[in-house]
């Protein structure tokens, strides 16, 4: 059994990005500038965003934090998008979700110029990766194609098993895995919430990418020998030993999961940071003008 190690892969990738953004400062060009917008409190926002603007600093991009109080109106945070959207020091931007209630998360999504949508979440770029054309693609499923590349494992072929239809990772990962590319030219299952019998579905899988948040949803009896299983899920779960009060669970029973696999990713320290890295990565290829011209 291996280890996806999303950690230190996250690391490589945006050392790559660092040296990229040193080249781009001696030629004098556009330095990537990454804005986000995070509305209320809620600690896991707070933590991934904080995370993001660390990156950008880290790897020497520039980077713009607003925040709102959950009493925003739609109005306001839609002007905030059209002033975004037209600052040319701005490249590429996200608005964190989820969103207070009181605001249309699609409506939002929408109003955000495909151009500097470094999240891939606007209809236009969801399209655009489906009909195979340039995109920016959502970070975590491209994060996920980042470490089956880096770790070379076999695709092709192979059997994959998405848990989840979310529009941010489980639909966007079915997709991907099924296209003509390496990592994907896989044949692929996507499960959901109505699926009769997951396990029936699971046990024939030679990859599982599980994306429900549910902790411990993937037992071993729902696992074939040799798989390869990634777990996108993050849920906080009190722990009073902590001194942060919780802890970080997937969706895979990982004790007893992990004998079964070839391949298996850690929960926190796997896909979670490989977020970050795509997320920058998008961000330079905004700055480049890669997607759009
Ligand atoms: N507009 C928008 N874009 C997003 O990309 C987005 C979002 N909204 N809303 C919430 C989800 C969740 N998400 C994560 C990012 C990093 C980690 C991550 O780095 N996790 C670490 C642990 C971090 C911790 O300790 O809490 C790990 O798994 O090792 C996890 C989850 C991005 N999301």
């Amino acid at each position: 059994m291996t280890l996806l190690d999303g950690k230190h892969t996250s690391e490589a990738i945006q050392q790559e990005i660092a040296q990229e953004v040193e080249a781009i400062k001696e030629k004098g060009g556009k330095v990537p500038h990454l804005a986000a917008v995070l509305i209320g409190n809620d600690g896991g926002s707070v933590t991934y965003v904080n995370n993001k603007v660390l990156a950008c600093e880290r790897i020497g991009f520039g980077s713009t934090l607003i925040r709102y109080e959950d009493t925003i109106t739609e109005e306001e945070l839609l002007n905030k998008i059209k002033e975004l959207n037209e600052d040319e020091v701005v490249d590429g931007f996200i608005v964190q979700l989820p969103l207070p209630k009181h605001i249309n998360t699609e409506k939002v999504l929408e109003a955000i110029d495909p151009r500097k949508d470094v999240d891939g979440f606007h209809p236009t770029n969801v399209g655009r990766m489906v009909a195979g054309l340039p995109a920016y693609l959502p970070a975590t499923p491209a994060g996920i194609l980042q470490l089956l590349k880096r770790y070379e494992i076999e695709t092709d072929g192979k059997h994959c098993v998405v848990v989840g239809r979310s529009n941010i990772v489980g639909s966007p990962m079915s997709i991907l895995m099924a296209k003509a590319a390496y990592p994907g030219n896989a044949t692929v299952t996507l499960c959901h919430r109505n699926t009769k019998d997951l396990g029936y579905h699971t046990r024939q899988a030679d990859i599982i990418i599980t994306a429900v948040g549910k902790p411990g949803l993937l037992t071993a009896d729902m696992v074939k020998e040799g798989a390869v299983v990634i777990d996108v899920g993050t849920t906080r779960v009190p722990d009073a030993s902590r001194k942060s009060g919780y802890r970080l669970r997937g969706d895979v029973d990982f004790d007893n999961v992990a004998p079964k696999c070839s391949y298996i990713t850690p929960v926190p320290g796997g896909v979670g940071p490989l977020t970050i890295a795509m997320l920058m990565q998008n961000t330079l290829r905004a700055a480049k003008k890669e997607v759009y011209g």
